[in-house]
């Protein structure tokens, strides 16, 4: 017998080629295939089932989540899957743990700032996973400060060994993944300091517990740092704080690329630019936007099958009452952030590809692109995780009251994700980043250093700064070069005004405090033009499959003209459009969503997402939502029995004087 399809009929409508689409999301062919492989392999594996982990306690969840890492490690052994198998087979096992910070940061650490001689001798065991590692970077009193940091790390001549300290409670290492429980090392950030001199912040191997009996080492005293943000969620993350007392390691666990220290305590600066002790974060930064994609299309699909099969007034002569989808307002909340997941996918890939173009270079010892990455990464890591949580959040509510079911999903994912605003770095500190990296690019226009990369529209700054907007109809607005030189101007003008406003401080640095939230709102007009040019070039490229180009440019439009929408005063303020233009931008928009909402469930299958992954039954491919919920609420343990535990003690008692005084 087949199975029920309540979203058939919205499946039918799709005006594009499905399975074309799936292609495109998951970046190429291969890439779809290992993903749709390693997706089913973990939703059918019942050691990966998560249907109860909100309701675990700390101890049991933790428990859960090394079993599931040792069985997933067992199977990445079995199956030889590879590194991009693996973390796909993480992705879709969604239970954040200490293997995020022992492949994502502890190894990429050791082979971004290692020497050769220390890759050959810490690399091996790491993959093995003989030794388990984490990045202990953050303190109690100091984390987007990293050059804040207290933890000393002092060379002794006489014993060729750095002696770690911490001299004081705010040095204590505080929030690092893995560290309070699992990791048997970390790489350690501290202050270099030879023969008395600081020499700045640097990364260490340090062991931390023993290989036998896994006991914190002398000197060392490590534990977690207790209960995160929500239910299950990243609770299943241990993380730590770490204190040292004078614990001593080997001169050749300093972390040596960029600086050395001799036999003799000299310390060498080598050519390498001192930001690449940095450079783990920039390559997470990069990571995470690639992940913003997933848990935005995530919340995406949910909201967007839900919406499809709630109904809510609006029956005529007894037939059925309106989906909720296709009420103007829930498109115009919906539509824009299914675009935004598009657009973030396709900016995701291009940022991969830049981050693979700078390492090369970094190998070559062309350290040219290093700002560029550091900028792209850090504003592009910024702004897509902050739209990512703000959009979760409206898809809950996009779901009306069962959207704050814990089986909608949407709560944890809500819950795992909102740390991403905060770590790696905080979003408002690393636009700042952007910031000041736009206004050095503006102070050297005049002198003849051609900008570059993204900063390349600059270049044109004459032209953005004078240009009009040629828009007299709402489809004028469909034009490609339009959208692009509306983004491109309002960002050149928005970064030279400030760079205007911050001329007239005599001290550069006062002038950027005072002004840093209109340089906060210049870096996301840069970071916005970034997501829609990368899209507009995503459509240069052949994109076969029937109706599949056409879909995505009527998602590209969305995303372009829904900001420009939403930051409507800074393009009409700084003279890009004018405010009949903006009215057009609106009307054309709202006949794009029109063109949305016939494919709107096929662009959210487009991603492909077992029922297992999303973890929701709003959003379950079948949409038998109702019949569902029902089934789900006689699970909760509060309906194990028909009389609650506690009523004897606390219920009858008042119960009782009720009907006593009631009697009176
Ligand atoms: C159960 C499941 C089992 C499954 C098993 C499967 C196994 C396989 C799995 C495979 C897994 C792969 C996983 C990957 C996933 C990874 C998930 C990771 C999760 C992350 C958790 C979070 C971790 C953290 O949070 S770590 C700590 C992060 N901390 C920060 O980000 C701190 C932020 N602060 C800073 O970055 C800096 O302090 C800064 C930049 C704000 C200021 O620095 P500073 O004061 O030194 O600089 P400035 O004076 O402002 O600038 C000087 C100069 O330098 C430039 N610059 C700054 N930073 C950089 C940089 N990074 N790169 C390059 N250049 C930089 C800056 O622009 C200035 O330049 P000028 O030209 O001089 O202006
Ligand atoms: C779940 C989670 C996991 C983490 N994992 C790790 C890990 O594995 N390893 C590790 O080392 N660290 C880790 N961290 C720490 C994380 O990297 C830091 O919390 C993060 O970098 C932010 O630093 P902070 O906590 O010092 O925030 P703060 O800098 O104290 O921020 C507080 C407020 O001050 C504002 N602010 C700060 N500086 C400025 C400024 N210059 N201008 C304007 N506003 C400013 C911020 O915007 C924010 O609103 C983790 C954190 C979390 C939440």
């Amino acid at each position: 017998m087949e199975a029920l399809d309540y979203h058939a009929e919205e499946r039918r409508k799709a005006e594009f080629n499905l399975d074309e689409m799936k292609i495109v999301w998951a970046g190429s062919r291969r890439n779809y295939e290992l993903s749709d492989r390693v997706a089913r392999l973990v939703a059918s594996d019942p050691v990966f089932r998560k249907d109860n982990r909100t309701m675990l306690t700390r101890k049991d969840l933790f428990k859960d989540t090394l079993r599931k890492a040792a069985h997933a490690w067992k199977r990445i052994i079995d199956l030889r899957l590879s590194e991009e198998e693996a973390n796909m087979l993480r992705s879709y096992v969604d239970q954040p743990a200490f293997t995020d910070l022992h492949w994502g940061m502890f190894i990429p650490a050791i082979k971004g700032q290692g020497t050769s001689e220390q890759h050959e001798k810490w690399l091996p065991m790491a993959y093995k996973m003989q030794i388990i590692g984490c990045y202990a970077q953050t303190e109690l009193g100091h984390g987007s400060n990293v050059q804040g940091l207290e933890t000393t790390a002092t060379f002794d001549p006489q014993t060729d060994e750095f002696d770690l300290h911490s001299p004081t409670l705010t040095s204590s290492k505080w929030w690092p993944g893995g560290l309070g429980k699992v990791s048997t090392h970390a790489v350690v950030y501290a202050r270099l300091i030879t023969g008395g001199q600081d020499h700045g912040v640097h990364g260490f191997i340090v062991q931390l517990r023993g290989l036998d009996d896994h006991l914190p080492l002398p000197g060392i005293t490590v534990g977690d740092i207790g209960m995160k943000f929500g239910s299950g969620a990243y609770n299943s993350m241990d993380n730590g704080l770490l204190r040292f007392d004078h614990v001593r390691i080997p001169r050749n666990q300093m972390l040596m690329r960029v600086s050395q220290v001799t036999r003799e305590g000299k310390f060498v600066q080598s050519d390498v630019p001192r930001q690449l002790v940095y450079g783990t974060m920039v390559y997470v930064r990069q990571t995470i936007v690639s992940d913003a994609s997933c848990a935005l299309a995530r919340a995406v699909c949910i909201a967007t099958r839900y919406s499809a099969v709630r109904r809510q007034f609006g029956s005529q002569n007894g037939g059925p009452e309106i989906q909720v989808i296709d009420y103007k307002t829930q498109q115009s909340r919906l539509f824009p952030l299914l675009a935004s997941a598009y657009a973030f996918r396709f900016v995701g890939e291009w940022l991969k590809w830049l981050y693979t173009d700078v390492t090369q270079r970094l190998q070559a010892n062309d350290f040219s692109t290093l700002p560029e990455a550091h900028a792209c990464t850090a504003g592009l890591k910024s702004m897509t995780t902050s739209v990512t949580a703000d959009a979760i959040e409206e898809c809950r509510k996009l779901c009306g009251g069962h959207g704050y079911l814990s089986n909608s999903g949407l709560p944890e994912l809500f819950a795992v994700y909102i740390p991403t605003c905060t770590y790696e770095g905080d979003n408002v500190v690393l636009l700042l980043q952007v910031a000041r990296f736009l206004m050095k690019t503006v102070s050297q226009l005049g002198s003849g250093k051609k900008p570059v990369g993204t900063t390349a529209y600059m270049g044109r700054a004459e032209h953005l700064m004078q240009c009009r907007c040629e828009v007299e109809m709402a489809q004028d607005w469909l034009k490609p070069s339009t959208i692009l030189e509306a983004f491109e101007a309002r960002a050149v003008r928005m970064s030279i005004a400030c760079a205007k406003s911050l001329g007239k401080f005599s001290n550069p640095e006062d002038g950027f405090a005072e002004l840093s939230p209109d340089l906060v709102e210049v870096a996301i007009a840069h970071c916005q033009l970034i997501v829609v040019s990368k899209f507009l070039e995503k459509l240069q490229q052949d994109i076969p499959g029937k109706g599949v180009k056409r879909q995505l440019e009527i998602l590209c439009n969305v995303y372009a003209l829904h900001l420009l929408h939403k930051h409507l005063g800074d393009f009409v303020a700084t003279g890009c459009i004018t405010p009949n233009q903006g009215a057009l931008a609106n009307e054309q928009l709202r006949l794009l969503y029109a063109q949305v909402r016939p494919n709107a469930i096929a662009l959210v299958d487009a991603f492909n997402y077992t029922d297992h992954y999303l973890g929701s039954i709003l959003g379950c491919y079948d949409g038998n939502v109702y019949q569902k919920l029902y089934q789900e609420a006689w699970k909760d343990p509060l309906n194990d029995t028909v009389v609650p535990d506690g009523y004897l003690e606390y219920l009858r008692p008042i119960l009782k004087q009720h009907i006593r005084t009631a009697r009176l």
